[in-house]
């Protein structure tokens, strides 16, 4: 059963085929995140990270990314603290990359594209029953996002990228536990950088509550060839195409202030 966070998302057209016009579009993700105009802002408080691995169930390829998706029926995977007000259920993550190591990140850092960056996606369980009714409130989601840079096997992430040819196509699930998605976040999640944005694939919401970490993980070049590997088209399309480049062209930042939680 695909948990209810990613199964309305499947069938949005392709995200890189931008929809002309999105209502309002004052808070659309992601950007560049220009270090010298974020401000430090004192009251943000460090990030409180709960995540159960029971609660990892499957990997799905939905034709954008793959999707490794947790049992959110139960507050025992959560995000609190930090820039949020409430407590955030974690549904899936997922990541976005390049078909080389030069780019492949959604976000930049003064303009640094990074090979690949890691999405931790959660609803506001406090104010809503579902990540259908959360996605499209300005408070209902949270990302984390991790930035990828190539260096040393990540040992983690290998039981994820073992599973991968399992999911080679397009609406390819299999099933995946006790994965701890804690393995993925830098050693230091305090210091990190927050902005009112948008999902960054249709339907392009602007629900989410962007927490981008300063730090970054590395994992290997053979890791992310795997990532590589996977395909957007489905087993019975005649054309098969890789699965790179699946992220979103930078948005404005419309007079947004992004604040950091350091200085
Ligand atoms: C819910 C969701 C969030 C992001 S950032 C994405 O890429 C896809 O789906
Ligand atoms: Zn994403």
């Amino acid at each position: 059963n695909l948990s209810a966070c990613s199964s309305k998302l499947a069938f949005m057209h392709p995200m890189w085929q931008e929809p002309l016009a999105i209502p309002g579009g004052d808070r659309q993700s992601p950007i560049d995140i220009v270090v010298r105009k974020s401000v430090f802002d004192p009251q943000l408080r460090p990030l409180k990270v709960q995540y159960d691995p029971r609660t990892c169930q499957q990997i799905w390829n939905n034709g954008y990314s793959f999707l490794v998706e947790y049992d959110d029926t139960t507050d025992k995977s959560t995000v609190k603290g930090g820039p949020l007000e409430d407590q955030f259920r974690l549904c899936q993550f997922h990541f976005h990359w390049g078909e080389n190591n030069a780019w492949g990140s959604e976000h930049s850092i003064d303009r640094r594209l990074f090979p690949a960056e890691l999405h931790l996606v959660h609803w506001n369980s406090d104010k809503y029953s579902l990540f259908e009714e959360a996605v499209i409130e300005e408070n209902g989601l949270a990302v984390i996002a991790v930035f990828l840079k190539i260096g040393k096997r990540h040992e983690g992430l290998q039981k994820l990228v073992d599973a991968l040819p399992a999911v080679r196509h397009k609406d390819s699930l299999v099933e995946f536990t006790k994965f701890d998605p804690s393995c993925l976040l830098p050693e230091n999640i305090d210091d990190y950088w927050t902005y009112a944005g948008s999902l960054t694939t249709p339907p392009l919401t602007e629900a989410v509550t962007w927490i981008v970490m300063k730090r970054h993980i590395e994992v290997s070049h053979d890791q992310l060839a795997v990532f590589r590997s996977l395909l957007f088209t489905s087993a019975e399309e005649q054309v098969q195409r890789s699965m790179v480049n699946n992220f979103r062209v930078q948005q404005a930042v419309k007079g947004r202030t992004v604040r950091s939680s350091f200085t």
